[in-house]
Parts: C-alpha cells; structure tokens; sequence
C-alpha cells in the first residue's frame, strides 16, 4: 500500500520552477531515497509534503487523504516529521530535554493535571520519561543525555534531530541529508539505526541525500531529479545503471555499491 502519493507536483517560485510535475508514490514500510544535484528540488518536494510549502499544481495525499491545504502542525498531527539539512535543536537544552519536549506533545495530561499534578499528570510523565529514555538508548545517546545539545559533536547532533522526530511517533519520517558532515564510519552506523528504526517503530522513511552509499545501501526504491524533474526511478541497482542517471548526476563512471 502506498502511504504517500505525490501526483503531477509543480512549485513554482515566480518564473522558476523548483518542481515540476514530479510523481512518485512511498510504499508504507519502505525506504524511499531522493537524489539529485544541488538545486534539483529535493527540500522543496520536502517543504511541500509538511505543508511548509503550497504547491502550485498538483496534489499530495498521506493514506489516501489529501493534504496539500494542511498546516505544518496538521501534518505533524497526522503522523508526518521531519529533519532539517541545518540542523535545528534546541541548542541551549540538554540532549534529555530535547528529547523530552518532542515527547510531551504526545503527553495525555492537560495543563490543570499539570498544576495541581494529580495521578494522571504523575503516570504520565513517567511514561514520557520511559519514552525519552528508550529513545536515547536506541540512538546510542544515553551516555551523553545531559550534554547541551550545542556541544555535542556534529554526527550525534544529527542522531539527536532523528531522536527527536521519532519522539513524535511518527508513520512518515522525513530525513533531509541524515549524513551530511559524518565520516563513512559514522555514515554506516546511521544507516544501521535507521533500518532499526523503521522495523522497530513500522516506520517509513523518505531520505534525501549526497551520500550515494548511504542511500543505495539502504533505499527500497529511488527517484532523481534533475532540474525540478523526475529523471528516473528504481531500486539501487537500476540507478546505478540507468545510463541518463550516469549522465546527467552521477558522472561519467558507474556508482559501485559501498
Ligand atoms: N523559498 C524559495 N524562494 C525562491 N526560490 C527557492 C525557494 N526555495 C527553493 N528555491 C529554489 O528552488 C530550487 C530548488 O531548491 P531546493 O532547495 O529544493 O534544491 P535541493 O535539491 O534540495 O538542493 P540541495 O541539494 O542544494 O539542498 C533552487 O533553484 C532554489 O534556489
């Protein structure tokens, strides 16, 4: 089953169009990989699909429901995060915290609960406190969880934007280059948690990124752009391949798997 489909979707910013007419569906469970050259329209399909974005033709539907008039926190609610290429926590807060308020926009308690902390407030900060130390378990984090995030070293600030998506509970997570700035030990470690990830938590994953063993190590299925266009799409071994890929992204010489 397909849990997102993009149909016929164009953005355009004045005169320049940053996607056009770009199709592809995500089957659930599944890693579905973007690749393109900078500029090719990557963030954009991403700024489209968490409603940051209007598109300007088109339509995007999450398990068959249409979403392209959605708000950012509508689609949050719905089941859809996302990371950012810059990198975006909470630098001043501990990698705890950071964790902890993704988490509480699932907590069940109200504010009232909160103030006069009843049962309800006190079961359910413990729960959330489980979750956000299960979360820092799984990204290998809990050795670090009272290090402000700004301090952490670059690939464990990434971990923790995932840490922090996933508190959301996601069905649909967006990952805009998880492996930018990580050395190729760092990078294979990423692509371990994000396999983990998705069997542990049923997730699917939407990635966008320049590692090219990253994403043929771990992608079900990939789409290129080129120029706001679909270029081609397949699994690993078709990309690679694919002579108008070799072409116009990839160089001149065939990509090995890494
Ligand atoms: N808000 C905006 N206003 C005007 N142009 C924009 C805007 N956002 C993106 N663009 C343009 O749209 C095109 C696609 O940009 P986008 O960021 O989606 O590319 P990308 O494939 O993600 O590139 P990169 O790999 O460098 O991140 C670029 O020409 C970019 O300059």
């Amino acid at each position: 089953m397909n849990i997102l489909e993009i149909k016929n979707v164009t953005k355009k910013f004045g005169g320049l169009t940053a996607v056009g007419n770009v199709d592809f569906n995500v089957e659930k469970d599944s890693i579905y990989g973007l690749i393109g050259p900078n500029g090719a329209g990557k963030t954009t399909i991403f700024n489209l699909i968490t409603g940051i974005y209007q598109v300007t033709e088109g339509e995007i539907l999450f398990e068959k429901q249409r979403i392209t008039k959605l708000q950012p926190y509508q689609i949050a609610d719905i089941g859809i995060t996302r990371t950012f290429q810059n990198i975006r926590l909470f630098k001043k807060l501990s990698t705890y915290e950071n964790i902890l308020t993704a988490c509480h926009y699932n907590s069940k308690y109200t504010i009232l609960d909160a103030i006069i902390r009843n049962r309800k407030f006190k079961v359910g900060e413990r729960k959330l406190h489980s979750q956000v130390n299960e979360l820092l378990e799984i990204m290998g984090l809990a050795d670090r969880k009272d290090v402000i995030a700004g301090n952490l070293p670059y690939g464990l600030q990434r971990r923790l934007e995932i840490a922090r998506a996933l508190a959301l509970r996601p069905k649909l997570l967006l990952l805009d280059e998880p492996a930018a700035g990580m050395n190729p030990e760092e990078t294979i470690k990423l692509m371990e948690l994000i396999k983990e990830n998705r069997d542990r938590f049923n997730l699917t994953v939407l990635v966008i990124e320049h590692h090219m063993d990253l994403i043929m190590g771990i992608c079900d299925k990939i789409a290129v752009l080129n120029f706001g266009r679909k270029l081609a799409e397949g699994n690993a071994q078709e990309i690679q391949t694919n002579p108008v890929v070799i072409e116009a992204y990839l160089g001149e010489e065939e990509v090995t798997l890494a």
